[in-house]
């Protein structure tokens, strides 16, 4: 019996999805994915259904009406997996900027070593990133140090999308708070975590840049990201965490 779950967001992902899903099968027989679509009109969820029976009570999808962002998709992947007993909850982008192989070092550091959320931190010594043009460098690292600088979390990756989350840490946030869209909704996660005391550990990886489809980054992820936070802060004075 498995214990772990690996959400994979998918919007227009029909070039990464199969090998991400087999990719992921490939580290430990024993994780199941659950992909959360968006209605792909690229054919990505149809592709995942073509899959299951290969992959028989282990891949699931969870599909949805319309693209609403990355924080709906995630919201809408924990409750599913809240509602079944699984008790390592992991994130994962589709297009293999995460590599799998460091499912099993996340999943260690809770299971083994005892963290509450293990991030795939990029910024832990310096930037651990490739392939991304300089401007996106600069964007992601230069958040991750305002978001330090506004939040005081002792996170260097707050922004980052590779996470394992213990079962509790999820039952204990008020999803349903949650407010946030795009990357700013990682932020908040782990600002969540963070206030209620959560142990969290970074552990290094390598962040490669997407060889194959786009990226959904646009400029009103970055807004709500620059002026959500602040707001996030500000809130957090008069809200109680326990
Ligand atoms: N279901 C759904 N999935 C989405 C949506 N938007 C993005 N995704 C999926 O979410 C994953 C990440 O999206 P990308 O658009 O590829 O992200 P990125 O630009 O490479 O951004 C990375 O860096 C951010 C900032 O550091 C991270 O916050 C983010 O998680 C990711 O690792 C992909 O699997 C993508 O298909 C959406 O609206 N709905």
């Amino acid at each position: 019996m498995t214990d772990a779950i690996v959400i994979i967001p998918t919007y227009n992902e029909i070039e990464n999805i199969e090998p991400i899903i087999k990719a992921v099968f490939a580290q430990d027989e024993w994780f199941h994915i659950l992909v959360v679509d968006d209605n792909s009109p690229d054919g990505t969820p149809q592709r995942v259904e073509a899959l299951q029976s290969e992959f028989k009570g282990k891949l699931f999808i969870l599909n949805r009406k319309k693209k609403q962002g990355l924080g709906r998709a995630y919201i809408a992947g924990f409750e599913w997996c809240l509602a079944k007993d699984y008790a390592y909850i992991f994130e994962m982008d589709a297009d293999f900027s995460h590599n799998p192989k460091d499912l099993v070092r996340l999943y260690k550091a809770c299971k083994v070593d005892g963290a509450d959320v293990a991030i795939g931190s990029r910024y832990v010594k310096g930037v651990n990133v490739v392939n991304w043009p300089m401007s996106r460098i600069i964007l992601s690292y230069g958040a991750s140090k305002y978001v330090r600088f506004i939040t005081r979390m002792n996170i260097h990756d707050t922004t980052a999308g590779f996470v394992c989350y213990k079962r509790e840490v999820l039952e204990a946030i008020n999803l349903k708070s949650i407010k946030f869209l795009g990357y700013a909704f990682q932020i908040e996660m782990k600002f969540n975590a963070y206030k209620r005391g959560f142990k969290i550990v970074e552990i290094p990886v390598i962040f490669t840049d997407r060889t194959r489809g786009k990226s959904k980054m646009s400029g009103g992820i970055i807004s709500e990201a620059i002026f959500g936070v602040i707001n996030m802060k500000w809130k957090s004075f008069f809200k109680s965490y326990s």
